[in-house]
């Protein structure tokens, strides 16, 4: 099969067939490998770390060297992938900029939860670094692959969401959903709740909220959910609605929380903006935004609109607000 071959290719835009088709073909083998898990070989072994001192797994380098080598001859000139502490010139010739987190979620790779690949491109600028640290508005294609279940690619070029779902009876990536919108009705939140005590008073507060129910300001009860995947968290969201918050927190290293702007971030707020959700790092709209080194990181708070604007409203609330506990709060919050 040639790399066409991998995806029905006409919703995607021409100069970008090669690059998408580049990157379903190595989505494909690697789902492959995957779903064979420990019968192929231990893929969360741990091999040393990247340059932002995570633990690189087996699988996080095998796919780092995957892309970047299906990629190369595709138009790619620059690559920057997490697991590279610098961008990597793949062909002078080509004239897009990728970066990639060539897997996410890694931590779920031995116990067969979904973990995926998430990409931003944009065209290059004069210089390698200059092309990818710049306003994420110009990004000029956003997407993932998730591993799960079903193998599937959601991509936007700028005008809506696209949802292709991995055949694997023929291992063609087929379009599924041609404008997908998240939900607006889900009372269900994201959070790694184990950081509670390092948050921010507004963010407390909201989740406070959340928990307090129907016998709380928001009157309602909600649901919570922590994959620890980025990728699944955002295609639980984009599928049925809700809110994910990666807040900052006080330990050290989490002054802007733990995901990273360029290959994380940016990709999946333009996803979740094109499907009609909201992506902040708080309250500043993160579209808008750029990174100022390759590696670095930014809150991320996304999902359904009036949720991500609650959130903001929380961080205006007069000090004894955020600060009141439980049954002891004003009406700011209801
Ligand atoms: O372990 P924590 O702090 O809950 O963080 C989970 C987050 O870290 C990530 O796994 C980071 O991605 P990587 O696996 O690519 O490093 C996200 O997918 C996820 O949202
Ligand atoms: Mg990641
Ligand atoms: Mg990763």
């Amino acid at each position: 099969m040639t790399d066409k071959s991998y995806i029905d290719a006409e919703s995607i835009p021409t100069a970008l067939r090669p690059v998408i088709g580049a990157l379903c073909r190595v989505g494909s083998e690697l789902s492959l490998q995957i779903a064979r898990g420990p019968l192929a070989e231990r893929l969360g072994a741990e091999m040393g770390s990247n340059s932002d001192g995570d633990t690189q797994k087996a699988l996080d380098v095998i796919a780092d060297k995957a892309f970047a080598e299906a990629l190369t001859g595709t138009g790619v000139r620059y690559y920057a992938s997490e697991e590279r502490e610098t961008v990597e010139e793949l062909d002078p010739a080509g004239s897009l900029a990728l970066a990639i987190d060539p897997l996410d979620g890694s931590s779920n790779i031995d116990v067969n939860v979904s973990i995926g690949t998430i990409f931003s491109v944009f065209e290059t600028k004069d210089g390698a670094e200059e092309s990818f640290l710049r306003d994420t508005n110009e990004q000029i294609a956003a997407g993932y692959l998730i591993y799960g279940p079903q193998t599937m690619l959601m991509v936007t070029f700028g005008d809506g969401v696209l949802q292709f779902v991995r055949d694997p009876l023929d291992g063609v990536f087929k379009l599924n959903v041609d404008r997908l919108m998240i939900p607006a009705n889900a009372d269900e939140f994201a959070i790694n709740a184990s950081n509670y005590r390092h948050w921010s008073k507004p963010i407390r507060a909201y989740i406070d909220d959340c928990l307090a129910g129907i016998e709380g300001p928001r009157e309602k009860n909600f649901n919570m959910r922590w994959v620890a995947s980025l990728v699944a968290e955002t295609h639980r969201i984009l599928t049925r609605g809700g809110i994910f918050l990666y807040p900052s927190d006080d330990r050290p290293g989490y002054e802007h929380g733990r995901l990273r702007m360029v290959y994380e971030c940016a990709p999946i707020a333009m996803l979740v903006e094109q499907a009609g959700g909201q992506a902040t790092s708080g309250c500043d709209r993160l579209l808008g935004q750029q990174a100022d080194t390759l590696h670095a990181r930014t809150p991320l708070i996304f999902g359904s609109g009036d949720k991500v604007s609650r959130v903001c409203a929380y961080h205006d609330l007069p000090e004894q607000e955020v600060s009141a506990l439980f049954g002891n709060r004003g009406l700011f919050r209801a």
